[in-house]
């Protein structure tokens, strides 16, 4: 991995409806995160937050997309964040995000995929995030960034960056699923998507699908970028977030798919997103991710 880190933050709560996840940059910044890489050696540049237009009122309901909640303040910050990602990785730096929604993996994505053919993607979340305007339940974009950046979706998203798709199908493992609509199901089937639920997990371990995992993306791709989702894990280590499910990916098991991946060795980009401090219980879940980010970037037990 670089040893040269630039932090972004993205106080993105456009793309979905809980407040206070525009707080997650911060939250995640109080739980000590740069002291934390400092101690491994690694060089840190943090350079800020994106900006992000206030949250209209009742948002959506007079936008003029009612299954695309936000959709022109959504990729407009999304299109900044792309930019800001594309010096990030012209410094031969490796960009670490903070967010905010997930939709802000549509523009890390578009970002961090740009110098790749193949950028394998391990979205580790509760959820797919494969919907579109017309499969989305509630029209909240942080449902739809995978999606996106398949190429799937309105065109004012999926053209960030001028190119695309950002990622194949056959490059994307998402890890955690328990939450998956009916369209996203299909989606998956349709495009053959590797997923390990928390039935896999239940099943096999950790250690099993993530070695499995690791596998699967090493060899077929240039580079990998990891998308996760605090959701993810089970409510009970990581509460502060909008959108919980029960029976998910314990704190324990978290931090050996990140020592994994350490060891591994194959990450050029990550992010951390659904941090919802208003929602937490004295910043569990950002501490829980800056802990996973100490695994993550190469931190022992002794
Ligand atoms: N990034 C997330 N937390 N996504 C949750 C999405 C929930 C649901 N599948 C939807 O599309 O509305
Ligand atoms: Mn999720
Ligand atoms: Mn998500």
């Amino acid at each position: 991995m670089l040893k040269d880190i630039s932090i972004i933050g993205v106080p993105m709560d456009l793309g979905q409806e809980r407040r206070g996840v525009d707080m997650g940059p911060s939250a995640i910044r109080y739980a000590g995160v740069i002291e934390r890489l400092e101690a491994l050696g690694y060089n840190i540049e943090d350079l800020g937050d994106i900006p992000i237009a206030a949250k209209r009122i009742g948002a959506g309901k007079n936008s003029s997309h009612e299954h695309l909640k936000n959709l022109e303040e959504v990729a407009e910050v999304n299109s900044k964040l792309a930019d800001a990602i594309s010096q990030v990785v012209e410094k031969k730096r490796f960009p670490l995000i903070f967010g905010g929604d997930h939709s802000i993996a549509i523009g890390t994505l578009a970002g961090a995929a740009k110098p790749y053919q193949n950028l394998g993607v391990i979205w580790y979340d509760a959820h797919g995030d494969l919907n579109t305007a017309e499969t989305s339940p509630s029209g909240n974009i942080h449902g739809m960034p995978l999606a996106v950046s398949l190429g799937l979706g309105h065109p004012s998203l999926t053209s960030i960056g001028g190119y695309q798709p950002k990622v194949k199908p056959e490059n994307i493992v998402i890890i955690g699923a328990r939450s998956l609509d009916q369209g996203e199901k299909e989606l998956i089937r349709e495009k053959n998507i590797r997923v390990y639920t928390m039935h896999e997990i239940d099943q096999f371990g950790m250690t099993k699908v993530m070695s499995d995992a690791i596998n699967y993306l090493k060899d077929k791709t240039d580079g990998v970028h990891l998308s996760l989702d605090l959701d993810g894990l089970d409510p009970s280590d990581a509460p502060g977030v909008g959108t919980p499910v029960l029976g998910g990916i314990s704190y324990r098991e978290s931090h050996l798919a990140m020592e994994m991946l350490s060891e591994a060795d194959i990450l050029t980009s990550a992010e951390f997103v659904e941090v919802n401090p208003i929602l937490d219980d004295k910043n569990k879940t950002a501490n829980a991710a800056v802990a996973l980010m100490g695994s993550l970037f190469g931190e022992k037990l002794c």
